[in-house]
């Protein structure tokens, strides 16, 4: 608890020192108000009673500063609070999203535990660390009003003070550990929040709107969001009515000795040991106890429960990464020789299978290499290997020679070129989509319109209203010329087929790189366009190190290599030529869409031959 304190006070004072200085100087003024506020009081009183002495009007002012003061420091400190927020706010989601990109593997984000924690300290990291500031500025701004009243109710009644603060121990320790439960509900609930969040996602995304429509899901996925949020809403009502009960004791204890006290300051003041401004100084004083007392212990709990959500930001900061990397990476020189996969073992988990069972595969520089296998084969597994998004369970993959365990991911993936079958559409320009592909190259528009041609987007781009500056998306706006006005337009959306090839252009902007990873890349286009595509990769392939995935059979025969993978076993390998002539796996795949093929050509050749010969 006292490192995370620490984190959070450095946080605060990296961010906004100013503020944090401005914040100290108010709290200090402003916990001395109160009791400088009351004695003023008593003292104009007490000079009144005695029929009003020349300091009076002087006192009457300095009371007038005081009560300024209580009127505006407030709102200085709600001022010096949002500068604070806003530096924080900066500094803790840099942080927090550098910690996670700062991961290269996969496996972390394919873990449900990493996914609440990560929302949890999303959370924390709103306002946890000002919540720890804040209320420890409090704190210290209780302590001191406690203190004047405390020396002020000494000289008065010193039995008072025992009772005041015997009435607030309990009040402490219930307010604690109702701090703890809050944190350990919040972590309870958490999945829920995630899946609630998950459906409302699914109800309003544009991706999802056509099967929601289509299959009549709005319903489903609306009574499944409200069934997470009555679970989480119970378990925060529940919460809520221990905490009503707790301290609804505990204000009628304070009330109950308030009460006490004013009863004997009265008494006292009608035999005459008090004076009227004791006696207002007194419930003053009980009242800023009390006051003073419930404050500290609540920003305590509060603090309390912001140091344990703060828990989950500097774990999620701190945590070592889901793949490691070497202290001291092997530098990683152009691929000369060949890559090779030597005895790999892997699956996604211990819980999980095998996917990938001792493959031995050795991929020759400037040599193109195919993977072919039914669904779930693991080729897309095994080009994941190849980009050391995991690391092999047992076994190695070697670059020249280099294990890739030894060389620094960023390294590696400088080389790659890489095209996933689950590639990314983003909510960016075209021009943007595509250089993502190769962020060094910057927006020169050259190397993306090289890029695009090489995909076969080129056309569609330029004939775009803006051409490669239009804005792909439909939930945001694009900002049009509309002299200088920044008018808004509505950004327009691809074809699914579209969207794939502006994908192999992102890929293609690194054409030149040692490896070519291309994972069924033309899946969605149509046939002449599947032809065109494959024509032009097979130029820019030729000479270069490259792997294919592919289920369309025909455009694979080219390569040099064609292994065919089979519950994570290379079960055949060889040319086109030979595994035709092997009659294996690979001659009925690629027998079963030949005959596919010669029967749809029959079926449209077919009328018009006998309309001919009519
Ligand atoms: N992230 C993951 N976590 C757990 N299991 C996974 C994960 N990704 C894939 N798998 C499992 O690994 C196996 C191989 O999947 P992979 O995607 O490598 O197959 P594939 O040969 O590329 O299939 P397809 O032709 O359908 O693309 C499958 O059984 C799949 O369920």
């Amino acid at each position: 608890m006292f490192r995370r304190g620490r984190v959070a006070a450095e946080l605060a004072w990296r961010a906004q020192p100013a503020a944090v200085l401005g914040s100290l100087a108010v709290v200090l003024l402003m916990g001395a108000a109160p009791v400088a506020t009351a004695w003023l009081t008593k003292l104009v009183l007490d000079s009144l009673a005695a029929g009003g002495g020349p300091g009076i009007l002087l006192l009457a002012a300095a009371l007038g500063v005081a009560g300024l003061a209580l009127v505006v420091l407030p709102h200085v400190a709600e001022y010096l609070n949002g500068q604070l927020h806003r530096g924080l706010q900066r500094l803790i989601y840099d942080r927090l999203f550098r910690a996670v990109n700062a991961d290269p593997g996969l496996s972390r984000f394919e873990n449900p535990s990493f996914h609440d924690e990560l929302r949890l300290a999303h959370e924390a990291g709103q306002n946890a660390p000002q919540q720890i500031v804040g209320s420890s500025l409090a704190i210290c701004q209780g302590i001191l009003t406690l203190l004047g009243f405390m020396v002020t109710l000494t000289v008065l009644s010193p039995v008072m003070v025992v009772i005041v603060i015997a009435a607030a121990l309990p009040s402490a320790r219930v307010q604690l550990a109702l701090s703890r439960r809050r944190a350990r509900m919040l972590w309870g609930v958490s999945s829920n929040t995630r899946r609630q969040l998950f459906y409302g996602a699914l109800l309003t995304s544009p991706d999802a709107a056509k099967e929601v429509r289509l299959f009549g899901l709005g319903d489903f996925l609306r009574s499944r969001m409200l069934r997470e949020l009555g679970t989480v809403n119970e378990a925060e009502r529940d919460l809520d009515r221990r905490t009503l009960r707790s301290q609804g004791l505990m204000s009628l204890l304070g009330a109950a000795v308030a009460a006490g006290g004013l009863f004997w300051a009265v008494r006292a003041a009608a035999a005459g040991s008090l004076s009227v401004g004791d006696v207002s100084v007194f419930v003053a004083a009980v009242a800023g106890v009390q006051t003073a007392l419930t404050s500290i212990v609540s920003q305590w709990a509060g603090a309390h429960n912001a140091l344990l959500m703060f828990g989950h930001y500097v774990g999620v900061v701190e945590a070592e990464p889901g793949l490691p990397v070497a202290p001291e990476p092997a530098a990683l020189p152009p691929l000369r020789e060949g890559i090779e996969l030597r005895d790999v073992w892997f699956r996604y988990d211990d819980e999980h299978p095998w996917v990938l069972r001792g493959v031995n595969l050795f991929i020759p520089h400037g040599q193109a290499v195919a993977l072919v296998g039914l669904n779930g084969a693991g080729k897309s597994t095994l080009v994941k290997l190849l980009c050391r998004l995991y690391d092999p369970v047992r076994g190695a993959v070697l670059w020249d020679g280099v294990d890739l365990r030894e060389v620094h991911p960023d390294d590696l993936r400088a080389r790659l070129g890489v095209v996933f079958q689950d590639y990314m559409s983003y909510d960016l320009t075209a021009a943007e989509n595509i250089m993502l592909g190769d962020l060094a190259a910057g927006a020169d528009p050259e190397p993306i319109r090289a890029a695009a041609q090489r995909a076969g987007i080129h056309d569609t781009l330029d004939s775009l209203p803006r051409g490669y500056d239009t804005l792909l998306s439909r939930i945001f706006f694009g900002e049009g010329d509309g002299d200088g006005g920044g008018e808004r337009q509505a950004g327009v959306t691809l074809s699914g087929g579209q969207w794939q090839r502006l994908a192999l252009a992102r890929a293609l902007m690194r054409h030149r790189r040692d490896l070519l990873i291309l994972d069924e890349p033309s899946s969605g286009l149509d046939a002449e366009a599947e032809h065109a595509v494959h024509l032009g990769l097979r130029r820019h392939r030729a000479g270069r190190t490259s792997v294919l995935i592919s289920h369309r059979l025909g455009a694979l025969r080219d390569a040099d290599l064609i292994v065919v993978l089979s519950e994570g076993r290379i079960r055949e390998r060889g040319s086109h030529g030979e595994l035709m002539a092997l009659g294996g796996e690979y001659a009925r795949l690629f027998g079963l869409q030949a005959s596919g093929y010669e029967e749809e050509s029959l079926r449209t050749t077919t009328p018009s031959t006998r309309s001919a010969g009519r």
